[in-house]
């Protein structure tokens, strides 16, 4: 008999035995092309689930490195959730940071921490071998590219350190994947993916998760303003738009750009603070609602969308663009930016990353640019165009006209 899959279930007391199930027979391909790709994957299967071919791969120099490539890139993501929790801790405890101010040594390091210094010790070998850091020589510890990266942006030490919440909802996937009205951290974190009474959202809980907008925004900023031209329009709308980060940058590289933004009345308070904060409250114009519902202000030339549509289910995204087609002029531009599902390796990495995270939502999915094309070309809107940005584990953009 064959079996596809092994199972840890745990009996009475501490013994655990596996369960084995039958392999289902593969469906029959309708294509030559497909029966062919069938046969060949169960060919190359059969191989790859050999023992003895594994073993005689490794004892052959050329197919050992490949063999070993695959085992580490799987022990990579059976490993991950530990790996994330030596980045996790470096972060909290600042390492990263103190290192950007030049070499120190371990002592340095634990100087002032909860750590004594054999347990920063261990701390930092584990970062030095997972290439945050580099031991220049015994001892003494200096950033290494990654670690460099995140030193530098604290969008990316944001988002690490957010992870806290999103992990702890993660206890049990299957869980979150069998019934998605479990209540999580996420669901609260994010309050208006509940939908109901969004007026009853406090502004603490509006500037949590706006400060994490805000803070990661500059490496997303970055990646949409050289993907599109927004000097091309003397206005901009940003729908969403939290508290004005995005379109502080806009006004930076643009600075002729009208700006204005919508958001819930709650944010919008914070973005007027934060936008005069900035020296741009007498260029722009804030506007309080619900953009699933309210008039949207159609005075403007171009209108963004900066992580919107992927909060949201396919419903609510019909509600949201067709009251934006509702409200705006014919010949508005519509630009729609956030990290799409698609072939390259970023958006694959973004696109789970995403499902995931919108499971513990409990609102929103990864769209690929052709299904947001679709929904908006359903919603009336025209010449629905996808742009490439450097950088796809972060933004795609699509554009379109009202
Ligand atoms: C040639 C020589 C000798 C040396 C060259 C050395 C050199 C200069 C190297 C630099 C190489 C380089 C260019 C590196 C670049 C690295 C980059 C760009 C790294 C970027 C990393 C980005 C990360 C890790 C981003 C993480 C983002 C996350 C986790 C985002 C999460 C977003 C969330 C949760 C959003 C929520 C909003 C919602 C709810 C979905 O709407
Ligand atoms: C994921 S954040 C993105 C913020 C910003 N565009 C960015 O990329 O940093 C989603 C934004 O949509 C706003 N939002 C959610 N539901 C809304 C609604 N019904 N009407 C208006 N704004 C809403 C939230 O307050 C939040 O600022």
């Amino acid at each position: 008999m064959a079996f596809s899959g092994k199972s840890l279930t745990r009996e009475s007391g501490h013994s655990a035995h596996l369960e084995l199930s039958p392999i289902t027979p593969p469906p029959v391909a309708s294509s030559l092309a497909g029966s062919l790709a069938i046969k060949f994957r169960t060919w190359r299967n059969a191989l790859v689930a050999s023992e003895e071919v594994r073993a005689w791969m490794m004892r052959i120099p050329g197919l050992r490195a490949f063999a070993n490539r695959k085992a580490n890139a799987l022990f990579r993501i059976t490993g991950g959730f530990i790996f994330t929790q030596v980045l996790n801790t470096c972060v909290k405890m600042n390492i990263f940071q103190a290192l950007m101010e030049g070499p120190k040594t371990s002592a340095d390091l634990a100087d002032g921490s909860r750590l004594g210094l054999e347990r920063m010790q261990l701390l930092l070998r584990q970062a030095e071998r997972l290439e945050f850091i580099v031991e220049i020589e015994p001892g003494l510890w200096m950033l290494n590219d990654a670690g460099a990266v995140v030193a530098s942006d604290p969008g990316i030490q944001a988002m690490i350190l957010h992870h806290d919440i999103f992990y702890r909802d993660l206890e049990q996937p299957d869980q979150l994947l069998a019934a998605p009205e479990t209540e999580t951290r996420l669901k609260s974190y994010w309050a208006y993916v509940r939908h109901t009474h969004l007026d009853e959202i406090d502004t603490e809980t509006a500037a949590d998760y706006s400060s994490l907008m805000h803070h990661s925004q500059a490496m997303l900023a970055d990646c949409v303003l050289a993907a599109y031209d927004f000097g091309w329009h003397r206005s901009l709308l940003d729908i969403g738009g939290g508290d004005g980060s995005f379109l502080a940058h806009c006004a930076k590289k643009h600075p002729d750009l009208n700006l204005h933004l919508f958001d819930l009345p709650v944010v919008a308070d914070l973005a007027r603070d934060n936008l005069e904060r900035r020296g741009l409250s007498g260029r722009s114009t804030v506007h309080g609602g619900d953009f699933t519902a309210d008039r949207i202000p159609d005075e403007t030339e171009c209108v963004s969308l900066v992580r919107i549509l992927c909060d949201h289910d396919d419903d609510r995204v019909r509600q949201i663009l067709s009251n934006l087609h509702r409200s705006l002029k014919p010949g508005t531009r519509l630009v729609i930016a956030e990290a799409m599902a698609g072939p390259s390796e970023g958006a694959r990495l973004a696109a789970v990353y995403f499902s995931m995270y919108f499971l513990a939502m409990g609102s929103g999915r990864c769209r690929s640019d052709t299904e947001i094309r679709l929904l908006l070309t359903e919603a009336g809107f025209r010449r629905p165009k996808t742009i490439k940005t450097t950088n796809p584990l972060l933004a795609t953009l699509v554009t379109a006209e009202r």
